[in-house]
Order: structure tokens, then C-alpha cells, then sequence
């Protein structure tokens, strides 16, 4: 049976990634540090994938197992080795920690074989293969390094299908109808059911991001700061989901420039977007969607990029501003990221945050009205 190898078996590990290789006829084997998920996909060898609607449609995913990274390296290396594809699932910030056991994995790969090895990362990050494979070849020979070419590839990609949180006690993940995988390569590769091949990657995922996610983490953040739980209760209120559209017609305005989009299929995809935020079925945690704060106020991130672009094509930024205003107040005691950021704020006011995690200057324009924001938002 063919073989796929994936890192990170969580939502978008078993509700998508992992999910499209098993139903391709590959067999899926999930890395994880979850020691449970990794026994009772072993012990199970098969989930349900539930459809996030009325009547709850379901997929069985089969020929699934797990390796645990920590104790598990031999046979991790020896799964890459014989796998077609590579994946990952597990968050940007955790791809430089997971490089150097695939390096192992690449190293006996080659020395080995000819068989082609297809990278894909599937994270809400621009460029997060280009990612893992730097921090991968800092983890390379130099003879290795040398016999990768036509041996491994490496595709960047953009991936989209809401996935809340799910319930620990089993490996069944519900997720929502909609979704879509995007890899770019000019390569003629095997075929993945649900995958889309395109040549130019930014278009799909500036697009994608600056408006599924920038749409989503408006609602978190505001959401959050109004008390609310879900992102569709969230959106029930009628002064945020203006705030969502007007923030998406900001960024809109933006991706119509950058890549000559047709302005009403535009308006008609923050629509459709904004329609799938409204599934209750999902009851999709404002928590989850806000989290990690530093990493959506990275420059490149989707706050941060559409505002600084928008004001570089002198184009409008006020609701953005207000967003990363409400990014700042984003106080969930559960989230790592957002104490890190109260403290900043704390001790240094939140120039200096948008200073240090955002490469904002003190005394930018952005900055000026951000502030204004967050102090009425303080309020
Ligand atoms: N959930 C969604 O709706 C969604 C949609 C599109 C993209 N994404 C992106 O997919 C990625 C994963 O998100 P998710 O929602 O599936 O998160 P998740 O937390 O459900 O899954 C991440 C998995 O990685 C594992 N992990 C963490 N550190 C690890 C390590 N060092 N080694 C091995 N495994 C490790 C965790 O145990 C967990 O099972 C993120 O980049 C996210 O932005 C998520
Ligand atoms: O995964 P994050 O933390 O980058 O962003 C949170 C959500 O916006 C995200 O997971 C969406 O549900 C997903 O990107 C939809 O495709």
C-alpha cells in the first residue's frame, strides 16, 4: 500500500490532511507527542470524520496508525523512508523542532532511494514549507544536501476547513463541509483526492488568510472582549459582523490590487467565508480561533500584512487597526502567547508590543491609530 507519512495528529491532521491520503488509498501514519491519540490510533486503526451539519454525514477513515516522536525516532526515520508524501499539520511554530528527525529521515531516505519524496507543511503560515525546509537542511549533511535534487521536493501550501476543537477522549473530528487543499508545484505528482495544484501559490493563500483568518480573528478578538464563547454567537451581533465585513472589505481592497481579482467575486467570496462562520454546528471557540496572539500580530501575519499593505497603496486601515487593537486586550489566561503579551503590555504599553512582535515603529501612522483604538476599546 502506498505510504504517507504525517507530522501533527490533530484536527487538521485527522479532520483533513490525513483524512485525503486515507480516502487517496495511501496508508496514513500520524507522528504525534499525544501519547493517547498515538495509542488509540494503533489500537483503533480507523475514525469517524463528522460532517458539521443537521444531519451529521460521516466518513470512516481506515488504515491510519501513530508513532510518538519522543520515544518512536527508528521507526519515524524508517516510515520516511518509505513514504510518497510527507505532511505536516502541528503549527509554524513547532516545524524547527520536528526538522531534525525528518533530516534523519531524508538522510537514509537517499542514501537508499530514488523514489521521489513530495514535502507539503499545512499551516496557516506564507511560505511554511519554505520553513521547514531551511530548518531541514540546517540539519543536513552536505553530501545529503547535494542529493536532494530530483530526490525531494519541497511545496509550498495553502490549506482551509474549519476544524474546532474536539473531544479528547476519542479520535473521531468533527469538522465543517467546506474545504480546500492547495499545493504548488509544476511537477507532475501522484494524485491526492481534494488536492488543487497551482503554479502561483500568493494569490490562493494572501487570499485565504486575509480573509478567512483576518475575518476569523476579528470575531475571536472581539468576541473575547464582549464575553462571548463561539464564533457564531459572536457573529449574531450585528455591530461586529459589520466590523467583519468592513475589516474584509479593507483587505479586499488590497488583494483586488495585488492581483487584479475581480472585485464582485471578491465581495462574493467574503460572503461566502463569512456564511461559514456562522455554523453552530461547529461551536467553534473564540479562544481557539484567538490563539497564539503573537504569532497573528507577526508582520506577515494576517493583521499585521493587509494593514501595512493597505497603507502603502494608500488604501483604508482604520477596522484592521481596531482588530490588532483587539488582539492586544486579548487576556485569555489559557493562552501562553496572550500572557506573554499582557506583561509586554504591561511593562513597556503596547507601542512596544506592536514595536517588538509586530516590527511596527513608535511613531508610524498604524501605530498612532491602533492606539486610539485600543484605548477606546480599554474602555
Ligand atoms: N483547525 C483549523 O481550523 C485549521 C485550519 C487550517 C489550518 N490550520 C493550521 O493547521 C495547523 C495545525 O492546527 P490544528 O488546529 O490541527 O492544531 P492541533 O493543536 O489540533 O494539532 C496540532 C498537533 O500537533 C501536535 N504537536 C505539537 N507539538 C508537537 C511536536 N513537537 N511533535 C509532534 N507533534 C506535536 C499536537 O499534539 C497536536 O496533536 C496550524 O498551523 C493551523 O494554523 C488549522
Ligand atoms: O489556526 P490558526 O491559529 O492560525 O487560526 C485560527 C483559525 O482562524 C483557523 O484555524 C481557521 O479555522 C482555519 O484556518 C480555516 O481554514
Amino acid at each position: 500500500m502506498k505510504q504517507a507519512i504525517h507530522f501533527g495528529a490533530g484536527n487538521i491532521g485527522r479532520g483533513f490532511i490525513g483524512a485525503l491520503f486515507s480516502q487517496s488509498g495511501y496508508h496514513v501514519t500520524f507522528v504525534d507527542i499525544a501519547e493517547q491519540v498515538i495509542n488509540k490510533l494503533n489500537e483503533e486503526g480507523r475514525y469517524e470524520v463528522k460532517l458539521a451539519t443537521e444531519t451529521m454525514e460521516t466518513e470512516t477513515i481506515e488504515n491510519v496508525s501513530g508513532l510518538n516522536n519522543l520515544h518512536q525516532e527508528g521507526e519515524v526515520i524508517d516510515t520516511i523512508v518509505s513514504s510518497t508524501y510527507l505532511t505536516t499539520a502541528i503549527g509554524p511554530n513547532i516545524l524547527p523542532r520536528i526538522a531534525p528527525l525528518i533530516a534523519k529521515g531524508i538522510t537514509k531516505r537517499v542514501a537508499s532511494s530514488e523514489e521521489p519524496l513530495y514535502v507539503i507543511a499545512c499551516e496557516n503560515q506564507i511560505g511554511a514549507t519554505d520553513i521547514l525546509k531551511k530548518h531541514i537542511l540546517e540539519n543536513l549533511n552536505e553530501e545529503t544536501a547535494a542529493k536532494l535534487e530530483g530526490k525531494v521536493f519541497f511545496f509550498n501550501s495553502a490549506v482551509d476547513r474549519i476544524v474546532p476543537m474536539q473531544d479528547q477522549g476519542s479520535l473521531d473530528v468533527l469538522v465543517e463541509p467546506y474545504y480546500e487543499w492547495v499545493v504548488e508545484t509544476t511537477e507532475e505528482i501522484p494524485p491526492v483526492e481534494g488536492m488543487t495544484i497551482v503554479e502561483d501559490l500568493a494569490p490562493f493563500i494572501e487570499r485565504k488568510l486575509f480573509t478567512v483568518n483576518t475575518g476569523h480573528a476579528v470575531i475571536a478578538y472581539l468576541g473575547y472582549l464582549q464575553g462571548k464563547s463561539t464564533i457564531d454567537q459572536t457573529l449574531a451581533d450585528d455591530g461586529i459582523a459589520a466590523q467583519v465585513k468592513e475589516t474584509l472589505k479593507e483587505t479586499g481592497a488590497y488583494l483586488v490590487k495585488q492581483y487584479g481579482l475581480d472585485e464582485n467575486d471578491h465581495l462574493a467570496y467574503i460572503d461566502k467565508n463569512i456564511e461559514r462562520f456562522k455554523n453552530a454546528y461547529l461551536n467553534d471557540d473564540v479562544t481557539r480561533v484567538g490563539r497564539a496572539p503573537i504569532r497573528k500580530l507577526g508582520p506577515d501575519d494576517r493583521l499585521i500584512r493587509p494593514t501595512t499593505e493597505a497603507q502603502k497603496a494608500g488604501l483604508s486601515y482604520s477596522y484592521l487597526a481596531k482588530a490588532i487593537a483587539a488582539a492586544l486586550l486579548f487576556d485569555n489566561p489559557e493562552d501562553e502567547q496572550a500572557m506573554e503579551i499582557q506583561g509586554m503590555i504591561k511593562e513597556h504599553g503596547p507601542a512596544y508590543v506592536l514595536k517588538k512582535v509586530s516590527g511596527l515603529d513608535a511613531d508610524s501612522e498604524i501605530v498612532e491609530e491602533v492606539l486610539v483604538q485600543y484605548e477606546a476599546l480599554k474602555k
